[in-house]
Formats: C-alpha cells, structure tokens, sequence
C-alpha cells in the first residue's frame, strides 16, 4: 500500500504546480519584499483531489494515518502546500514555521474551521475560542493549575489507588488491557479536581454512568477529527450519531452543574466547598448561566481526560516491549525512600527522578498526544522557510489559508533527532551523554504540550499524574511484559486511532509478573 502511496505522490508532485501559488499583486510586494518563493505542491489526479481524501480515509481505517502522513512529508518536502476539495492549505514539519505560527506571528493565526467544527461538542470554551474570548477562558482556567490552591496531588493518588484494585480485579490469567483503566483514571482525576465530584469510574463497574460519558464523549470527538480533515466542508459530516453524542456529554455535565447550582442555593457560594479551589465554585461565582458553565467545564475536561491516558498508554505499551529500560526505571522507582518505609511516593520525590523523566520526554517525542494540529491566517503572512527548490526560502501564506502541523512526523525528524529516531531510547535526553546530537537546544523541534500564549495549562498536572501512576504500577509489578502476539510490522508500526489525540487500537494489553 505504501509503495503504492510513493509512486502515486511522486507522479503528483509536480514543481510546475508553483503556478498555483503565483501571489496576486497586493500579495507580491509583501512575498517579494520577504524573498518568499513558492513551496512544492502536492495535489490529486482526480477532481478535488478527492484520491487524496480517500487515500487519507484508506490509511485510517487500516488505523495508519500517522504513517501515511509521515510518508507523504517525506515525499512532499517538511513544508509544502496541499490542494484538496479546490481549497489550498500549508502542511509544515519545520520548527521554525511553527515557531513562527505559534509564537511570533501569533496575532496573524486563529484556530480557523475548527471554531465552528468543534462547537456542537465543546460549545465555547478554550478550544474554540480566539481573541479576547480565548484571554478570557484562559484566565478562568489558570488557577486550576495553580497546585498552592488545587490540591490535586489528592485526587490523583485516590484514583490510582482505584485504579490498582481494578487492575487486579480485571487481569485475567495474569494479563490486563491498561488502557481503558488509564482513560477511566483520567477522567476520574479530573472530574474531581474540576468538578469537585469525582465521576469514580474505576469503582463504578455496575452503574457504568462513567463509562457511557466516556464512550459518549470519544464518539463525539471522534466525529470531530473526522470532519476536521475537511477542513471547511466539516459540516458534510454530522447526524443523529454525533448529536446523539454530544447530547449525551452535555446533559452529563449539565445534571453536575444543576446539582452545585442547588447546592449554592442553601449555602454560601463566596466559600469554596470543600477541598481546595474548584473550577466549577469560581465559575458559578461568575455566571449562573448553565450553558456558559457547562461549555467550559465540557472543555477541560476534554484537555485533562484523553491526553495524559495516552501518555500513560504508550508508556506502558513501549516499557512492555522494552525490558532493559523498565528494569532501570524499576531501580529508580523501588529505591525511593517512601518505597522503602512502605509509603506512597511524594511529589518532592517524582520531582527529582531523572530517568523517569527521560523516559516520560521520550515516550512524548514518539507519542505527541496531540499529533496533529491546525491554525489559520487571518492575516497575509510571511513563514520563514519551505519555499523555492531547497525549501530555505520564506513562503507566503495568504490570509484565510489553513497551515497544519504534524508535531508527531516532526518528533520523528532524522535530520533533527539522528537516525535512530524512531527509536525509544530515553538516554538521548541525557545532558552527558556523549553523542554528536545535543539535544538540550531542541526548541521548537520538540513540541508534544504545544508553544507560545496557546502553551497547554496542564503539563505539570499531567507530568504528575503520569509520574505517580507510572511509579507506582512499576512498584507493584515485578515485571511488565507484552500480553498479545503481535507481527514485526505491528511492532515498529503499532496500529493508532486519532481522534483529537493519538491512542492505541490495540490498546495497551500486558502481562503482570509479581
Ligand atoms: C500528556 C498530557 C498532555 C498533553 C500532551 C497536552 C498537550 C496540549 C496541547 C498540544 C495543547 C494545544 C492545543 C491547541 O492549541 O490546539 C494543549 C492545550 C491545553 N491543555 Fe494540555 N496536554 C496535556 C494534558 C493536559 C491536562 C491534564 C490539562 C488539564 C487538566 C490540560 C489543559 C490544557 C488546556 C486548558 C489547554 C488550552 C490552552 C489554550 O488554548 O490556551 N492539558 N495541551
């Protein structure tokens, strides 16, 4: 198939198609001014390109879609422009245009389609908002992160303690999918630090409430994902599924929201609740509009729930397949103080494991749970490298042009990370390795929580749910081992899902030693 794909982009790629790109005259002064040349162009041999549609629906459903597009970045070049469904969009793997998307020319991008794409789910909420809006959501949301005020290292360690039992309890004949516990852990997690009212799905095998929001919310973003690969046309794509869906997340959502509206009707609302600062107790401070409330509750529970259970996924998926750096990390995590008195690891503690960090930054690199992304120019703009016929010269983006940013095929540069980059070896972020990449100036060439004043809110809660979850399965388990069969291909190419995030299809099955 993937031979097929080379042959196929080779013919399309055609450096005559620059003509597409020929700016008007208004365009020429600024693209003339700034040296930009024109990118190559990647376009179909059907009307539309709709070959191209179908070859990035044909590489889902085999579950490779991350493969594909790492094979057409290849073959296109790291930046180059993409003509699909008569519309042209940038697709941009250099470090230095998404610094310059990100970060620099930041007021010259919004989220573009995914505004009005994502709102049947999310509503207005961090993720769908620009401008003061968005200042606004962010805002509202930082304290949240602030640990001095939201004691989350609580809620983390009751769920995983939870999540331990349920492990136990699911394991059969000594082997156990994590990965449907690691989204039940996340969602529980963060449903109390947000809401302040734990969904407890790890404990809730009969009620099964947990799951259905659970499975409801997936479907929803599933839908989202889809009708984000075409661009603007992502309201072709849409029925009684999706809104089912979505409806269901909301009136989940809503019922916690009515039930705290009741509660701050017989007490006072100026007092937080109970343990530490919630979310919900400031918003409702703010707004008694329960539409307002539930979109922003809907959305970081959104950011908080799929990203960090990823994480811990791949985690175990590559430490399964990875015997020496597991017993390492083992090492690491059974010669903590705590373990040896028989109490649980401190922050203080997860804080200062070196090797478990690099293990962390790695799986990342491999694993960006966000791998694919998309803003839009709202203003004619100048990126700094991908154009003319060795790609270094400045390109023109034209406002309302769509530029993505495939952080996962960017993480996996061998110009960038050596060849073995493929590779899991979290010894490449050691500062004293000795090795002719020095990795300690990456940037922008690393990128898993995203760069500049859209720079993710939860990176230090999700390193420490991560971290403490990780630490203490190792401290459980004498080893951890792969618990299904699988092909070499399989192997270096694990089959994925994307909805907004990457997960495994096969999930994350592994077999327990004690
Ligand atoms: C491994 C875990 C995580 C990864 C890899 C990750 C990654 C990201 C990325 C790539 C973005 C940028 C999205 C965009 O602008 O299009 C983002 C934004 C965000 N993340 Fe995370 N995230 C993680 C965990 C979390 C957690 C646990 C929370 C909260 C509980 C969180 C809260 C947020 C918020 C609120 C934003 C929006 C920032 C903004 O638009 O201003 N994240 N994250």
């Amino acid at each position: 198939m993937f031979d097929q794909h080379a042959q196929d982009e080779r013919r399309l790629l055609s450096r005559t198609a620059f003509a597409l790109s020929i700016p008007l005259l208004q365009e020429a002064k600024l693209a003339t001014e700034h040296g930009c040349q024109p990118p190559p162009v990647l376009a179909g041999k059907w009307p539309l390109s709709l070959d191209l549609l179908l070859e990035v629906n044909k590489a889902d459903k085999a579950r490779q879609i991350l493969r594909f597009f790492v094979s057409v970045l290849e073959r296109a070049g790291p930046t180059h422009a993409q003509l699909l469904l008569g519309t042209k969009s940038i697709n941009t793997i250099d470090p230095e245009n998404i610094e310059a998307i990100l970060s620099t020319h930041f007021k010259n991008f919004t989220l573009g389609a995914r505004e009005q794409n994502f709102r049947p789910l999310l509503g207005h909420g961090i993720f769908t908002q620009n401008g003061a809006e968005w200042k606004y959501s962010r805002d509202l949301l930082r304290p949240i992160f602030n640990h001095q005020r939201t004691d989350y290292f609580t809620h983390i360690k009751r769920a995983v303690d939870n999540m331990l039992i349920r492990v136990r309890e699911d394991a059969y004949e000594g082997v156990v999918d994590l990965q449907p516990l690691f989204f039940l852990l996340t969602l529980d997690v963060t449903t109390a630090a947000v809401l302040g009212k734990s969904t407890n799905s790890l404990q809730d095998k009969g009620g099964k409430i947990g799951l259905q929001f659970a499975r409801a919310f997936d479907k929803g973003q599933h839908y989202l994902a889809i009708r984000g690969r075409l661009g603007d046309f992502y309201w072709v794509v849409g029925g009684k599924e999706f809104r089912d869906a979505c409806s269901f997340v909301h009136e989940f959502v809503d019922k916690i929201v009515q039930e705290t509206l009741d509660q701050g009707a017989l007490s006072d609302r100026n007092e937080p609740r109970t343990e530490g600062y919630l979310f919900i107790d400031s918003l409702i401070r703010q707004t008694k509009e329960a539409t307002v409330i539930r979109d922003q509750l809907v959305n970081i529970l959104l950011a908080g729930r799929d990203t960090t259970a990823c994480l811990l996924s791949w985690t175990f998926r590559l430490l399964s397949r990875h015997p020496d750096i597991q017993r390492r990390l083992r090492d690491e995590c059974t010669s903590l103080p705590s373990f040896r008195d028989g109490k649980v690891p401190t922050k203080q503690e997860l804080k200062g494991m070196e090797y478990l960090g690099r293990v962390i930054h790695e799986v990342l690199r491999l694993y960006p749970s966000v791998p694919i992304n998309m803003r839009q120019a709202c203003k004619d703009t100048v990126l700094p490298v991908g154009g003319g016929p060795d790609g270094k010269a400045p390109i023109f983006v034209r406002k309302g042009v769509a530029v993505s940013y495939c952080v996962y095929a960017m993480q996996r540069r061998k110009d960038i990370y050596g060849e073995d980059a493929n590779e899991f070896r979290p010894d490449r972020w050691d500062a004293n390795e000795q090795s002719e990449r020095d990795l300690r100036n990456i940037n922008w060439g690393y990128l898993p929580f995203n760069g500049g004043p859209r720079v993710c809110l939860g990176q230090e809660f999700a390193i420490l749910e991560a971290s403490y979850t990780i630490v203490r399965l190792l401290q459980a388990y004498q080893t951890i081992s792969v618990g299904e069969e699988e092909t070499q291909d399989e192997q270096t190419h694990p089959r994925h899902t994307i909805t907004l995030v990457v997960a495994s299809a096969n999930g994350c099955k592994v077999r327990l030693g004690v």
